[in-house]
């Protein structure tokens, strides 16, 4: 493990960091937690859109085998969504922002039941923007999530329509995300995601490695960092994690040098 930057590694929440270009060992008692858009794709101009690297999911596939299971998706798409773009990985997978688990790689449990009329929000969410047709509105089944990367110029519109949802949905949180809002169920969340995977086998008593880009993945960074673990930034900007990586090209390589024996 690389020498922390934060002297106190009971500290939840680190203050935000610039973070040491070293990189955690993967160890036989590592638990690792992998992000999917921004982390393991680029970020796409749609969630439809996003491009599966060449390699990918036989890399997952094989750090699955090296880490006896101890590899989790954690995103704030939904398991469907994401089994869609990597059916062949075998591993847990941690979706809608910590509302869905799935440990064994196939039952999904919801671990969050708020009264909600989904179908409902959905509608209201179109109905919002019905105007605004670069808005892209994205039905998840724990919530829903407002696109403004077509038009930037439309983020105000967006937050504003966002804020008016959540303020009718009183379960419901908002998440800020990039060139988006979401709506997520109040109570989940990934630092929850990670907590409970790191509750069961095989994560157990391992040590966590969190890789991520965004807002949504600094607390479960935090999280990692807390039970002695390390956190990996994708990309630039502010955050609680450690170590940090370029991009999901530079993340990809440095896994697969950790798949070949060296660092
Ligand atoms: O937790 P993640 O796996 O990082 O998922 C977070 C959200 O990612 C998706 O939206 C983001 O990626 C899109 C594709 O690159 C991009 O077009 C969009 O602007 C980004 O916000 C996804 O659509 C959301 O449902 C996820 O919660």
């Amino acid at each position: 493990m690389v020498e922390p930057l934060n002297p106190d590694p009971k500290e939840p929440f680190p203050p935000m960091q610039t973070p040491a270009p070293g990189l955690p060992d993967l160890t036989a008692d590592t638990a690792l937690f992998l992000d999917f858009d921004g982390c393991l794709v680029d970020i796409a101009p749609r969630p439809d859109a996003v491009v599966i690297p060449d390699g990918l999911e036989n890399r997952l596939i094989r750090l699955h085998d090296r880490l006896d299971g101890a590899v989790a998706l954690v995103s704030g798409r939904d398991i469907a969504d994401l089994r869609s773009w990597l059916p062949g990985f075998p591993g847990a997978i941690a979706g809608s922002h910590g509302a869905e688990l799935s440990l064994d790689g196939k039952a999904i449990q919801t671990t969050h039941r708020i009264e909600l009329d989904v179908a409902a929000l959905h509608r209201a969410a179109a109905d919002a923007v019905a105007d605004r047709p670069a808005i892209l509105v994205e039905p998840k089944p724990h919530g829903v999530a407002m696109h403004y990367r077509a038009d930037p110029s439309l983020r105000p519109v967006v937050e504003a329509a966002m804020a008016q949802l959540a303020s009718a949905h009183p379960g419901m949180v908002l998440q800020p995300a990039k060139m988006a809002v979401e709506l997520r169920p109040g109570g989940t969340g990934k630092d929850g995601a990670l907590d409970r995977l790191m509750s069961a086998p095989p994560f157990a008593g391992r040590v966590p490695v969190y890789a991520g880009d965004d807002l949504t993945d600094e607390a479960a960074m935090a999280h990692a960092q807390a039970r002695g673990g390390c956190g990996i930034k994708i990309g630039a900007g502010d955050t609680v994690a450690r170590c940090r990586l370029a991009d999901p090209a530079a993340l990809a390589g440095w896994l697969d040098a950790v798949l070949a024996g060296a660092r």
